[in-house]
Parts: structure tokens; sequence; C-alpha cells
């Protein structure tokens, strides 16, 4: 079921599927950055999008007015630094890149101390221009920055969890093309579940819902499993100081995107895994978590359980958990 949906998933911005509806309001927040500019080019492309709106500090106007030349139906606009509220009238759906990225020897957690104050500060304006939009913050560290958007929506009366969403789609690509490569297989054919949250031990790929991954046991599954879950550190270390995985990320948010954008548009069994408030660990204490989600036209329209886990998927999510409850926590005491 998950396989065959997260495989259409992954393959419909490839495609452009040209028979969608063209309906769908979109800002960018953070289009002028490394994920921004490359993100805003998919979105461009994508055939759900009607109105494109990007919005940085700086550098925003530049990369709408290049986009904007693209042969496609949707129409862009950039905006100064000074327009952010001008920016996020009538969206529907709101994608966050902004914040700073990783240099080597840092974690997503020492982003924290700046990001907080971005996401606080956009979602304060989006909670009070555009309540009603999806939000899906891409922004490190994911697993904080979405309790800070929640709490932020809570304060100004206008809280649905059920448009929040963490992108944590990075994670689903990268386990997927992985598992791909080992077993030389095309990814389309090895759509890889993953759930907890996104950062290192948080990170919890469930191979063995994945029929492809049965022979990778021993040294060689636990191989994997630490690839993925450090796989961001590869690039910021490949990176060399310039940041973090840029053209990957954008790829995976406007595959995410796109996955709203047709729950949205009513299509059904639109399932993927994103990090969203969910009931799941809710006794334990950890009220967001990422797993699979079906997406409709109110955003999270079901949130599934994990399924069945092996021995040793049950002890990389009991780590999971621990971390995870942490991010939380700070997360909400940024706002206290
Ligand atoms: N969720 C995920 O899987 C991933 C998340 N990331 C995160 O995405 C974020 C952005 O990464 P990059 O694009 O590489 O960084 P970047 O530095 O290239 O771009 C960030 C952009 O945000 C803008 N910005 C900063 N404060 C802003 C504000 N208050 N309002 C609007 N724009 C603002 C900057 O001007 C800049 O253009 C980082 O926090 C990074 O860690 C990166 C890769 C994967
Ligand atoms: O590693 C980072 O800092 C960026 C990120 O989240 C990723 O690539 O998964």
């Amino acid at each position: 079921m998950f396989a065959r949906s997260a495989a259409r998933q992954l393959s419909s911005v490839r495609q452009f599927s040209s028979s969608a509806a063209r309906n769908t309001n979109v800002t960018v927040l953070g289009a002028g950055g490394g994920i921004g500019q490359p993100l805003s080019l998919l979105l461009k492309l994508d055939p759900h999008v009607k109105r494109l709106n990007l919005y940085d500090i700086r550098g925003a106007p530049g990369v709408a007015a290049d986009v904007s030349h693209i042969d496609s139906a949707s129409e862009v606009k950039g905006f100064e630094a000074d327009q952010l509220e001008a920016a996020l009238e009538g969206a529907e759906v709101i994608v966050v890149p902004a914040g700073v990225p990783r240099k080597p020897g840092m974690s997503r957690d020492d982003l924290f101390s700046t990001n907080a104050s971005v996401i606080r500060d956009l979602a304060t304006a989006a909670a009070r221009v555009a309540p009603k939009a999806n939000i899906c913050i891409i922004t490190n560290p994911v697993n904080s920055m979405v309790p800070i958007a929640s709490r932020v929506y809570e304060k100004a009366g206008v809280y649905d969890p059920k448009r929040i969403f963490g992108v944590s789609t990075l994670d689903v690509v990268r386990a997927t093309r992985f598992l791909a490569g080992i077993v030389g297989q095309d990814p389309a054919n090895t759509p890889v579940t993953v759930v907890g949250g996104h950062s290192g031990e948080t990170i919890v790929p469930l191979f063995s819902q994945q029929a492809a991954a049965a022979g990778i046991t021993g040294e060689a599954y636990k191989k994997l499993v630490h690839r993925v879950q450090f796989g961001g550190d590869e690039v910021v270390q490949a990176k060399a100081g310039a940041g973090s995985a840029t053209l990957s990320m954008a790829y995976a948010g406007a595959t995410f995107a796109n996955a709203l954008f047709r729950g949205l548009a009513g299509e059904k069994g639109v399932i993927t895994p994103s990090y969203v408030r969910s009931p799941l660990f809710e006794s334990e204490g950890i009220d967001f978590f990422a797993s699979n989600i079906e997406l409709g036209p109110n955003g999270v329209e079901k949130i599934h359980s994990l399924g069945e886990l092996t021995a040793e998927e049950q002890e990389y999510l009991k780590a999971a958990k621990d971390g995870l409850k942490k991010n939380i926590q700070k997360g909400f005491a940024f706002l206290e």
C-alpha cells in the first residue's frame, strides 16, 4: 500500500503531470537561499501551482524575475524584506526554507538559537495574514521548529495541527536512493518509510517494510541505517563550509509540496511521511512524530501507525524517542 503510493509520490514531480488543476497559491519564505532558489524553480514547474510568491530578507525579487521567465502557466512575484505580509496574502501553502544551515562540526541543534527566532517571526506573520494556510517547515532543527511554529499559532488562537508539517522527505529520498544503490534496482521500486524526526538518531528508516531490503542484515544493515541517519553530515562535509544539502532538499521539498497539493485537491491515497502533531507517542510526552500520513483537503487526513517493527527497529525507535522528547521540550521552552 505504502510502497505503491510512495513510488507514485516520488515520481510525480519528475513527470510533471499536466492533468492537474492549477489551483494553489504558494508562498516560499527564504526563497533567495541555497534551497529556496532551486525549490522555487521546481515549484514553478509544478502543475498545481497557480501563484508563486517568493520572499526573503535578501534577493527574492531577483530570483522571482529569473524564475518568472520559465514558460509554465503560474504567476511569480518577488517580495522585498519589508513585504512579508504582502507575500503571505492569500497563501494556501507556505514553504519555509528560511534560516541558517550547518557548517562542518555543527549539529542541527546548534542552529537552534538563530533559527528559532526566524521561525517564530515568520510563523507569527503567517498566523496573522494566512491563518488557514498549510505551512511546511524545512528549517533546522525541524524537530524543534515545528513545536515553535505550533505554539505561535496556538498563542494566536488559530492553531490547526492538521496544517503544520515538518518536512522530513529528504530522509525518505535518501533511504530510498541508498537502498536502490545497494540492491541494484530503480529507486521507484524501493520506497522506504522513515519515521521519528529529522536529525541523527531520531531518523528511523523502516527497511523491514520494504521487501527489496530483505537481504541486508548485520553490519550491512547497520551501515545503511547509519548512512540514512547521518546523510546530512556527508553533504555538510563535502561542501566544506559552504552549507548543507540544497539541491536534494529542494527536490525533497518540491516532492512533499506536490503530495500536499494533490491531497488538498482531493486526490485519494496520497501517503507520505511527515513530522506532525501526532497521537502515536503523545502518552510518552512526545507530541510530534514523523510517520506516514494521508494528505487530504484539510491537510493531515489520517496518521498511520508504524506497523510491525523488528527488534532492531524497536531499539532505533527507543533512541529516537529520547532525542525527540528533548528537541520538542526545547522548542516549547523557547516561547515560555
Ligand atoms: N528539512 C531538511 O531536510 C533540511 C533542512 N535544511 C535547513 O534549511 C535551512 C536553509 O538552508 P539553506 O537554504 O541551505 O540556507 P541558506 O543560507 O542558503 O538560505 C537561507 C535563506 O534564508 C533567508 N532568511 C534568513 N532569515 C530570514 C527571514 N527572517 N525571513 C526570510 N528569509 C530569511 C536568508 O536570507 C537566505 O536566503 C537551514 O536551516 C538548513 O539546515 C537543509 C537541508 C535539509
Ligand atoms: O544536515 C543538514 O544540516 C541539513 C539537513 O537537514 C539534511 O541534509 O538532512
